[in-house]
């Protein structure tokens, strides 16, 4: 659905990524993983489209064959990718279900419509926030906030009940940062379902065991370039984890479960 091929960027004379190619598998959850400044986001905006890069390409497949996104209007972009990133702030006293209701306006002219009404609160409630649909946005807890930007972009590229059917991608910049472990969890489960009703779903993620837990395949990014792609967890290799983390690895089994997860120190 989405490949970035030879992609690079440079900004004031610093590299921020070189010579970058990624296929984010279709129908899956694609996780982007590395360290603070390795260039994840750098790689999300230019994947989205928000960013162009210095040299390569994004294409993004589509029906009448690859397109960049710089080649879908804004509207048909918005309609087919949604993108959920670090922070999103609203001082703006809008009722929760109004600012869901913003994923839904690059499909309706001046109004929206029946359909459009249903479809934030299907994503409202699927993210647990329907019973907030009245509330301020800005009176809601940083996590609260962070679920209904969740319901935003799901209204955006919403497929579980289409008749016509699109292939349609979320990008997730560190979404997980504000929740508490069962919404960390709910999210990825929700991230996930995505799978079953045509979408791509392409998530940075820094909790590297829950990643590896809820991911399918695994791109490595240090310092702008790719180190690695997997698409099995346990083939990380311990020694790339301990050089490109600066930290030391140890996979552990849980007794009970028999599962392996990663425990970290300095
Ligand atoms: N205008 C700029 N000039 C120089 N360096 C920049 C500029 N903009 C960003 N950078 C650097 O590019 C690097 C990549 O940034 P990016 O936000 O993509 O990293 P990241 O992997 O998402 O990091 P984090 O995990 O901390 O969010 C960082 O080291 C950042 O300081």
């Amino acid at each position: 659905m989405v490949d970035v091929v030879n992609v690079g960027y440079v900004v004031d004379g610093a590299r921020l990524l070189d010579d970058v190619t990624v296929h984010f598998r279709p129908n899956r959850l694609n996780v982007v993983l590395g360290p603070n400044g390795a260039g994840k986001s750098t790689l999300l905006k230019i994947a989205t489209g928000l960013l162009a890069p210095t040299s390569g390409e994004v294409r993004y497949a589509t029906s009448g064959g690859a397109r960049t996104p710089a080649a879908f209007s804004p509207d048909a972009l918005a309609r087919t990718r949604a993108v959920l990133s670090q922070h999103v702030e609203l001082v703006f006293p809008l009722p929760v279900e109004e600012v869901v209701l913003m994923g839904r306006y690059p499909h309706f002219g001046r109004s929206p419509g029946a359909r459009d009404r249903d479809i934030v609160r299907q994503a409202l409630d699927l993210v647990g926030m329907l019973g907030y649909a009245g509330r301020a946005y800005p009176t809601l807890s940083g996590g609260e906030q962070q679920k209904v930007q969740l319901a935003r972009v799901l209204a955006q590229i919403w497929n579980a009940d289409a008749v016509d059917r699109q292939p349609k991608v979320l990008f997730l910049d560190e979404p997980t940062a504000s929740l508490d472990v069962h919404y960390q969890l709910h999210l990825l489960e929700i991230a996930r379902g995505l799978r079953d009703v045509d979408c791509t779903v392409v998530a940075v993620l820094h909790d590297l065991n829950v990643a590896l837990q809820y991911g399918d395949v695994f791109f490595l990014l240090d310092g702008g370039r790719l180190v690695l792609e997997t698409e099995d967890a346990t083939a990380i290799p311990r020694e790339l984890l301990e050089r490109v983390f600066r930290v030391r690895a140890d996979r552990a089994v849980d007794a009970e479960t028999g599962e392996a997860f990663w425990r970290f120190r300095l």
